[in-house]
């Protein structure tokens, strides 16, 4: 089998057997039109399955999803979460996109990925050796963060573990520690830790003390030292519903899918006629029967169904599927500004030390809307993130604070009049804390008929995010369409255990 990317080692999972005789005749309710709902979607309704995907906002592609609006000027734009790494290892997600775009021309590669800390420190990735563990050596030795000191005074036994990640052995054995506890035990460089958090525990939208160290040891594993694939990637080239959702909804729709915006489900219930009957809109929303259901929600949105569906699975699975944590708030904040940022600014930063900041990206170096808006203007669009604010925290106080902080960071947007802003509070994405994985629900529930997708579910691979919903996707497809007697989706992941067998070995012996 041909590997999806550069990497030779990477892992198929092929679909399991189809158990029976073929029937498709089938009609399957996909709740939820993210990236886990559409890759559900398409891996049934190519196999022939009548699918109807029923997503609430009046757009696809959930939390990177985008949505018209109108700036100050009268100029028409695309407002959305914002900025979102697509990265080379994402064999599944690419895999998605591929139905709609066969060799990926809407993204576009970033050159580099600098990081830079308050204090002046500043790390890249560009130049780095794709391979681990060359990649990881080279970047030790050319960062400022990682000094020979620091470096020798590292815990071994316990840097090795981060050589020797499977999945799920990883949950068992790190899952009841946190991710801060984690880079403790190894004496991880105090320099370097903002490299840690800011690249993999920070993009979890959660302090470190709240993050499981097994879900950092996986993304070090996935990112960096299980993948060939480099620590660079792509970004979309126009806004996310012309790059990828628009065209991925009339691929869905040419395989006969049904794709209904603007829907809401409220409640699942044992049907008459089909095994379900799914009520969408409000309090005179209309019942439709299904074989089965995909719930591919985010993790509120999951909640409020199965605490309205008391008749689907059983109590046990519904308490867990409803008790899913939540990450805290987090803010995207887009600027118009009237002047642009110096030509140096990289596409993106990712910054550490600030009060809020996590990074900036400057739009028109990417992608075509702003590039367009910039060009006729002369000014710059802006965008800053700031993960794991404060619950309840104050959303003036907040835009006001990632502003200052952007001044900082460029002080020429001190000088440049905001012509138009728009400020995006929200706290949907699921939290993996230390201890929860064995509560975690899985793409599987007590009902063959219902199947869970999204980034958080449970899956048994070395995925996370925007990954983990496209792999939970296909996967959640492929239980439905094996017990139809329909041939399934192979999946890939990044290797499945550490690459080098002696290190991996000897993190095995130390751990005894
Ligand atoms: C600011 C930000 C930056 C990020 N950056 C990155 C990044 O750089 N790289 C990366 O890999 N990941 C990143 N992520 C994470 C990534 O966005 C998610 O992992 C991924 O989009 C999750 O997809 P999903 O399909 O599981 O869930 P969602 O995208 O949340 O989709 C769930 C869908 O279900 C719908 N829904 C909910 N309830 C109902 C209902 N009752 N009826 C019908 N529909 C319903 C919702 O409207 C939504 O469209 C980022 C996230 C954010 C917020």
């Amino acid at each position: 089998m041909k590997v999806p990317g550069r990497d030779p080692r990477a892992r198929a999972v092929p679909a399991p057997a189809p158990l029976g005789r073929p029937d498709a005749s089938a009609r399957v309710a996909v709740v939820g039109g993210g990236i886990a709902g559409l890759a559900a979607a398409a891996g049934l309704a190519e196999r022939g399955v009548r699918t109807v995907l029923l997503e609430r906002e009046a757009y696809l592609g959930g939390r990177v999803g985008g949505w018209p609006t109108t700036l100050g000027d009268g100029t028409g734009a695309t407002m959305s979460r914002g900025f979102h790494a697509f990265f080379r290892q994402y064999y599944n997600l690419r895999a998605l996109l591929r139905r709609a775009d066969p060799d990926l021309g809407m993204l576009t590669p970033l050159p580099d990925y600098p990081l830079a800390h308050r204090d002046g420190a500043a790390d890249r990735f560009a130049g780095l050796p794709a391979a681990p563990p060359w990649n990881a050596m080279a970047f030790a030795a050319r960062s400022p963060s990682f000094t020979w000191r620091e470096l020798s005074r590292v815990n071994v036994a316990a840097a090795l573990q981060l050589l020797d990640v499977d999945v799920p052995g990883v949950y068992e054995r790190l899952d009841h520690i946190d991710a801060l506890d984690l880079l403790e035990r190894i004496r991880f460089p105090r320099a370097a830790r903002h490299l840690a958090f800011e690249v993999f525990s920070r993009s979890f939208f959660a302090d470190p003390r709240l993050l499981s160290a097994a879900e950092l040891a996986a993304m070090f594993h996935i990112y960096f030292l299980g993948s060939a694939e480099g620590l660079l990637f792509d970004v979309p080239r126009s806004p996310f519903p012309q790059a990828l959702w628009e065209p991925l909804a009339a691929h869905l729709r040419g395989c006969g899918a049904e794709v209904r915006t603007a829907t809401a489900v409220e409640e699942v219930a044992p049907g008459g006629r089909r095994r379900f009957a799914v009520r969408t809109g409000g309090s005179g929303g209309e019942d439709e029967e299904f074989d089965a259901v995909v719930l591919a929600t985010d993790v509120g949105g999951l909640r409020r169904i199965v605490e309205r569906s008391p008749g689907i699975a059983d109590d046990a699975w519904r308490k867990r599927a409803a008790n899913r944590p939540g990450a805290p708030p987090f803010l995207v904040s887009r600027l118009w500004l009237e002047r642009p940022v110096a030509a140096r600014r990289p596409g993106f930063l990712g910054t550490s030390g600030h009060p809020s900041l996590d990074n900036i990206s400057v739009l028109e170096r990417y992608e075509d809307e702003a590039r367009a808006w910039a060009g006729r203007t002369g000014g710059s669009v802006v965008e800053l993130h700031a993960y794991a604010l404060a619950e309840g925290c104050d959303e003036r106080t907040e835009h006001e604070r990632l502003i200052a902080q952007m001044h900082e960071v460029y002080p020429e947007t001190a000088a440049a009049r905001i012509v138009d802003e728009r400020h995006e509070l929200r706290a949907d994405c699921p939290l993996f804390p230390p201890g929860g994985f064995a509560e975690r629900p899985a793409v599987g529930t007590p009902d063959p008929f219902l199947v869970l997708a999204g980034d958080h579910v449970r899956v048994d691979l070395p995925v996370a995010l925007m990954e983990r919903a496209a792999t939970s996707g296909f996967l959640a497809a492929n239980a439905l369409l094996r017990r139809w007697g329909l041939p399934g989706h192979t999946v890939w992941s990044v290797p499945d255990r550490g690459r080098i067998p002696p290190l991996r070995a000897l993190a095995r012996r130390l751990r005894r």
